[in-house]
């Protein structure tokens, strides 16, 4: 009808041909101004009633379409700091939508302490079960390796009668914490920097390039990476994992660089920059697995041999058990490669600091220059300015978040949450409460951690930052780093005898290295890309 009546009055082609697009483009218009109406009521209804007729379960950050993903995948922190503002600080749970998924985010520190003592109806095993599966393992392996285990069983005592996958909990720890397992780790760590740091071993490395007989320059980053994973790979695997193929540390750092694919779980079409390399470790440590435990050379930890019985006495073939050993390698090397790189990036670009640190851990060296005490340099009272600036570098470029998933209905911060969604604590946003960490948080500054400027905020008075319970560089609770005491004694050790052999020096006057903060790793930041700079590394005279 309007079509028609628009002919006759005007009575001209040109009209009508008007009135002929005009028509859906007058109904498209009506359709999109009802689709946004539906759209404003549903916001209204979702951000605004539902909250109000439920006022004990965590307010959602709002979105319009389709989520809060494209967000959360450009800069997931940023969205963080957004979403706390909008509930009105830090004192209550929220909740954000993502990826399909509902997360409930943590941010008051209390609140973080229920979230961890939790692990009734908060499950950890469901993030390591998702990574089995998407790495490669098959149901029946997931299947048995969480599968209750007798009391009596061989091997690994189990007197609560745990599965494997929460046993592995305990034998992590079994080595990794103080004692006499830690220390027979850390001594591989201090033969093998005593003997590697020389200007050959270290010229060696890819990246680096030789500048005479005195000096290589290297790209620091890149540099860090290649020596850390070669480090961390020696002395749990022995030489045999380089023999196999030298190329590994180079094929791990390349999925590294893109693990956030494997966090958010990315199609293989859509990953193969990640999944080619990591499929080349698996395959490499799966040679490795088909070596005899008695024919490898160098010394293996009781981790790697313990894990692979116990692994082998359940029925887990060679294949699953090299994905579950690629596990291990990634947790050994994924952090402590890019904590060493910011060390050094911050005592470079800080010359006094750097002589401070020199200056401290002279002691450990001997007269022939031989790394002779590296224990003294785990000493805080001895070397503060060595703790300060492990403790302030970690700080900065910390980024892990615990998660887990909801088993059951249960309340946090007096706040209900549903279960099936997942709960995260975002320690960054922790650890940037000027309230704990004193003035200026997001800048770099050892000397908060020396001067105790701020009292504990558990009230306590002890001033002691780091047992403050802001402080979550390695996670909290049952599944806290159990690698902590190691990654320390790695980064801090091989750094003062860098420091005590040679100068390090910019080349040229790069800016300090832009940290990616955009996307999630399983502890430290990585560079942002192109950010990486070059050092000349000269012996000393
Ligand atoms: C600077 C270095 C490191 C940082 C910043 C770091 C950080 C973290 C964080 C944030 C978690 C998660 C905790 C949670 O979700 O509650 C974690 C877990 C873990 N880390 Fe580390 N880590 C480092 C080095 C290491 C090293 C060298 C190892 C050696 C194997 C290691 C082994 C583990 C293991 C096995 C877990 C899982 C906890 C468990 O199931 O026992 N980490 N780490």
């Amino acid at each position: 009808m309007f079509f028609v009546a628009n002919s006759i009055v005007d009575g001209s082609e040109n009209v009508s041909v008007q009135g002929s697009a005009g028509l859906p483009s007058v109904a498209l218009t009506r359709f999109i101004a009802c689709l946004l109406f539906m759209l404003l009521l549903w916001r209204i209804w979702r951000f605004t009633i539902l909250p109000g007729l439920f006022p004990d379960r965590p307010k959602e950050y709002p979105y319009w379409i389709p989520c809060h993903g494209r967000s959360f995948f450009l800069d997931s922190n940023g969205l963080l700091s957004r979403a706390r503002s909008y509930i009105g600080g830090a004192n209550e749970p929220f909740a954000l939508t993502a990826f399909g998924m509902t997360f409930y985010v943590v941010t008051h520190v209390k609140h973080s302490a229920e979230f961890y003592r939790n692990t009734e109806t908060l499950s950890f095993e469901d993030f390591v079960q998702s990574l089995m599966r998407f790495n490669g393992n098959d149901e029946d392996t997931i299947k048995v390796v969480y599968t209750s285990l007798p009391v009596n069983k061989a091997g690994f005592p189990n007197p609560q009668g745990e599965s494997l996958g929460v046993l592995a909990q305990r034998m992590h720890a079994h080595q990794h914490h103080p004692g006499e397992n830690l220390i027979a780790l850390q001594k591989q760590v201090q033969v093998w920097v005593d003997g590697h740091l020389n200007l050959t071993d270290l010229g060696a490395y890819p990246s680096a390039v030789s500048e005479g007989p005195t000096s290589i320059e290297v790209p620091l980053y890149r540099w860090c990476s290649e020596l850390f994973i070669q480090l961390g790979q020696d002395v749990y695997f022995g030489e045999t994992l380089s023999q196999i193929d030298p190329e590994l540390p180079a094929a791990f750092m390349a999925f590294d660089e893109q693990l956030w694919q494997m966090l958010y779980q990315y199609p293989s079409f859509l990953s193969a920059g990640m999944t080619t390399p990591r499929d080349r470790v698996i395959a490499f440590l799966n040679k490795y697995l088909q070596v005899p435990q008695s024919q490898r050379r160098g010394s293996t930890a009781w981790l790697i041999r313990a894990m692979e019985d116990e692994m082998r006495a359940i029925g887990v073939d060679s294949d699953n058990l090299a994905v579950v050993i690629f596990h291990l390698y990634l947790a050994i090397n994924t952090n402590t490669r890019k904590a060493a790189f910011w060390v050094l990036s911050y005592l470079i670009h800080n010359p006094t600091l750097l002589a401070a640190y020199r200056a401290e851990t002279a002691a450990s060296f001997g007269d022939a220059g031989e790394l002779a005490d590296p224990f003294l340099i785990q000493d805080a009272s001895r070397c503060p300015t060595v703790d300060a600036v492990w403790n302030e570098t970690l700080r900065m470029t910390g980024w892990a978040a615990s998660v887990r998933l909801i088993t059951a209905d249960t309340v946090i911060g007096g706040k209900y949450m549903r279960k099936g969604n997942r709960i995260m604590v975002p320690h960054r946003l922790l650890h940037f409460d000027a309230a704990v960490f004193g003035e200026k948080p997001h800048e770099f500054r050892p000397k908060r951690w020396m001067t105790r400027e701020k009292a504990d905020d558990d009230g306590s008075g002890a001033g002691n930052l780091a047992r403050s319970p802001s402080w979550r560089p390695f996670g909290g609770g049952k599944t806290m780093c159990s690698g902590r005491f190691l990654a320390r004694f790695s980064v801090t050790t091989l750094v003062a005898t860098l420091l005590r052999r040679f100068d390090l020096a910019l080349v040229g006057n790069p800016p300090f290295p832009k940290a990616d903060e955009g996307r999630p790793v399983l502890g430290t930041m990585s560079i942002k890309e192109g950010c990486d700079f070059k050092v000349k590394i000269s012996l000393r005279k």
